[in-house]
Parts: C-alpha cells; structure tokens; sequence
C-alpha cells in the first residue's frame, strides 16, 4: 500500500490506477507528473458526501494544482474556483467554469485583474485591505458595476502547521485582523459600487485538526452577530482551504468532520441559514498526482549515499522550501542491490536540491522511482532554473492515459528572448 489509493503494486510493479508506470516513462520520459483521474472524482466525493445536501458550495484552490485537465474534472463535478491571479481566472473560463462560482483571493488584486473578474462576473472578491476595498470600488465605478465583496478577515489562531503556510496569525501579511473588521465593514457599506455578501478566512494549510476551524468559526461568528447588529446581513460564511492530506501515517481530519462540526455550531447560533463556501486545494488534488524520476546515477560518498535523480527542485521544491516529507517508492522494487540510506537528489547545482533524504533503498541505477503525494503544489510551483524544460503531465484514467501538458521543447524555454544590438 502506498500513501495513495490509486497509485498500487500489481505484480510488483507500481501502477496509476491500470496503468503501468514504466509504459509511461518508456513513452513519455522522465520527469514525468502523473495523475489519476479517478483519486481526483473520490476526493471530490468526499466533500459532496459531507454537505449532505446542505448549502455548501466548494471553490477548488486551484493554485494546488491548475492543469485545465485537471479543472475540468472539478468544473464537471459541479466545483467552483478559489483564483489569486487574472491568470488562474483565464484558466477557469477557459475550461468553461461558471465564473459565478469563483471566489477571487489575494492580497495584492491589481486594478486589471479587478477589472477582468468584474467583467466575467465572480461571486466575490475576498478583500483583505482597506485599501484594495477602495481600489476595487473605484474600478467597480468606472465600469458603471457593483462588485461583491467579502472581507478576509484573520481570525489570529494556530493552524498548528508549517510557519510557511500558517496563514491565520497577527504577524501574517493576509486579511484584516479581526477587531477592525466591524469599522472596516460600515466602511465598505458606505461605497456605492460595492455590496457587501460575506466573510471570509483561510488560515492555513495541511491542516489535521478541527480544533483550528472551531476557534476561527467562533470568532467569525461573533462577528456576523456583530455586523447584523449594525445592519450588515452577510449571506456567506468561507471558511477558506486546508484540510491535509496523508503525506506519511498522519490522523486526517475529513472534510465531513469538519462539515458536521460547522453545522452543529451554526446552528446553535442560528446562523444556518448562511452558505458555507470552502476553498480546499490540497485535499482534493495531493494524493492524486506523483512524479516519476529515473535514477541517473548512485553516488556513493565517505559521509553519504546520493542517489542522483532525473526530477529537481525546480520540478518539486516542496522538500527544500518546506522540508516536506514526500514518500518515495520504488516502481519496480528489485531488492537485489546493497540496502543503503540515500539522499534522493537532483541535477541542480544548489545543495539545495533535494527530494527527499536518508531514506532506505536497495537502489540501482537507471531504476525508476515514483514521488509520492505529488498532485499539489508541485507542478504548479515548478520552474525552469537552469534551463530545464518543465516536466509533462499525464493523466490516467483507468487503462487510458493522455498527455495533458506535453514536455516543455528546449527552444520554447528562450523563443521570445533576444539578444541586443
Ligand atoms: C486563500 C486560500 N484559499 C485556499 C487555499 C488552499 O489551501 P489548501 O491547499 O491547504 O486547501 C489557500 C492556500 O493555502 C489559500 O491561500
Ligand atoms: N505551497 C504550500 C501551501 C501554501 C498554500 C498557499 N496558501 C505547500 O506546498 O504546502
């Protein structure tokens, strides 16, 4: 068993759903993203499962992962698009996504981009400053429209997760701390081209328990109570991404434990009549994409194994930026080489180019090797340092498989560069 239903051993050699692995490096090469269709339609399930019916509307993060194969899967299922750029908003209408489903984040919105969401017609802009509140109700202005807004607030709780993506707290750059929000709306109420729908928080990411949720919740709806009191009736409640995903053996938190818990609270209060938007990214794509990689070389040192791999940081920079754990698998595990403890490393020419590190494998070179968990934050954070072409991506379905994003050609990395006179 692998962290990921549906990347399995069949006769020992590891499979996307029916497809074999080492088909796909012979046909396409490596590195190589490979995603399952089907782990894509059950994590979905899981959140449609855990409205049961309830007004829950999920906004895909799609800055986890923002391949179009991949969005048109969600947009198919019925999802909505959490965006942070007017190049994420490209991608959802170019996959046909109901802009009317689409909740605009970030924290630096440029009046362009503003203004290309105002035209398409998005749910909402979740404002995070006083001043893009203004900006947004100038450029609504221009355009003779009214732009829907809700505030980010930081509700400053732990998500008990990585510093680099807690996002909730005082010190972080994101939303509005929580004791101005009620100035901040009456402020808002005041702008002709704005109109006011909800509220909004996002405070971390691969998060593995509700506690977090309920602390955020309940300051969230202190505040609505508040605002109603000051005639501002919100319709919404976001509750933004987070849920975490099993990298290794962690205790997930699902998303109908955290439906479940959010109701029963709302409830209480009396706020049921509100819609529970969520911005999940990694929960429904991390587990359903790996990157192949082909050992190149086995470099054995006084102080260290290195096991030198054909996928770089610039293919997946979790490890290095975030020390990330990525689980590593053999594809074809052979188990007649010496059991060593490997640093999985790259081409790169920085020390910090690595995968994954002391990890123990009977290795040998030109063997491929599967990284796990990486459906997330991977191919959609790559790069081309060092002129290396950006990975294709593969999707699978059962026993077909498509390139959904071809390898990039050397040419194209420099095409548009030119040298001066
Ligand atoms: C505003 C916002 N919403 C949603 C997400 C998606 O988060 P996750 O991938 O942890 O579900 C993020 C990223 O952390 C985010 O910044
Ligand atoms: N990129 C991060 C998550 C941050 C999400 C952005 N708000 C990761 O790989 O874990």
């Amino acid at each position: 068993m692998t962290v990921a239903p549906h990347f399995d051993f069949k006769n020992g050699i590891l499979h996307a759903e029916n497809v074999p692995l080492p088909t796909l490096a012979e046909k396409f090469g490596t590195p190589l993203y490979v995603y399952s269709r089907q782990a894509l339609r059950d994590a979905w399930e899981a959140y449609r499962v855990a409205a049961q019916g309830r007004d829950v509307l999920v906004c895909f993060g799609m800055k986890a992962n923002s391949n179009l194969a991949v969005l048109n899967e969600f947009k198919n299922l019925g999802s909505g698009f959490d965006i942070v750029s007017g190049g994420e908003l490209a991608r959802v209408l170019a996959v046909g996504g109901d802009p009317g489903k689409v909740v605009f984040s970030g924290v630096g919105k440029q009046a362009w981009e503003m203004q290309a969401a105002l035209k398409a017609g998005v749910k909402c802009f979740n404002v995070e400053s006083e001043a893009e509140l203004e900006q947004l109700n100038l450029v609504a202005e221009r355009m003779g429209v009214i732009a829907p807004v809700s505030l980010r607030v930081n509700p400053d709780v732990d998500a008990q997760t990585h510093p680099y993506i807690s996002t909730g707290l005082k010190e972080n750059k994101f939303g509005i701390a929580i004791e101005e929000a009620p100035r901040i709306y009456q402020q808002a109420a005041q702008f002709k081209n704005l109109n006011i729908v909800g509220v909004d928080c996002h405070i971390g990411s691969q998060i593995t328990e509700v506690a977090p949720y309920l602390d955020a919740l309940d300051k969230l709806m202190l505040l609505i109570e508040t605002l109603a009191g000051l005639g501002i009736q919100l319709k919404h409640l976001d509750l933004g991404g987070g849920i975490g995903i099993r990298y290794t053996d962690e205790t997930l938190l699902t998303p109908t434990t955290l439906l479940d818990h959010v109701f029963k609270r709302l409830e209480a209060r009396k706020l049921d009549y509100l819609q529970i938007v969520l911005e999940p990214g990694r929960s429904l794509v991390g587990n359903a994409g790996i990157l192949l990689t082909k050992v190149e070389y086995l470099k054995h040192a006084e102080a260290k194994n290195f096991a030198i791999v054909d996928a770089a940081m610039n293919d997946l920079i979790r490890p290095t930026l975030y020390d990330a754990w990525h689980s590593v698998e053999q594809v074809c595990p052979a188990g007649h080489a010496e059991v060593r403890d490997y640093d999985i490393v790259g081409p790169i020419c920085e020390s910090g180019d690595w995968l994954a590190r002391e990890r123990q494998f009977a290795l040998t070179q030109g063997e491929l090797l599967a990284i796990m968990s990486a459906g997330a934050y991977a191919f959609t954070m790559s790069s081309q340092y060092n002129t290396r072409p950006r990975a294709a991506e593969i999707m699978v379905d059962a026993d077909r498989y498509q390139v959904v994003r071809p390898r990039e050609s050397l040419e194209s990395l420099f095409a548009s560069e030119t040298t001066m006179p």
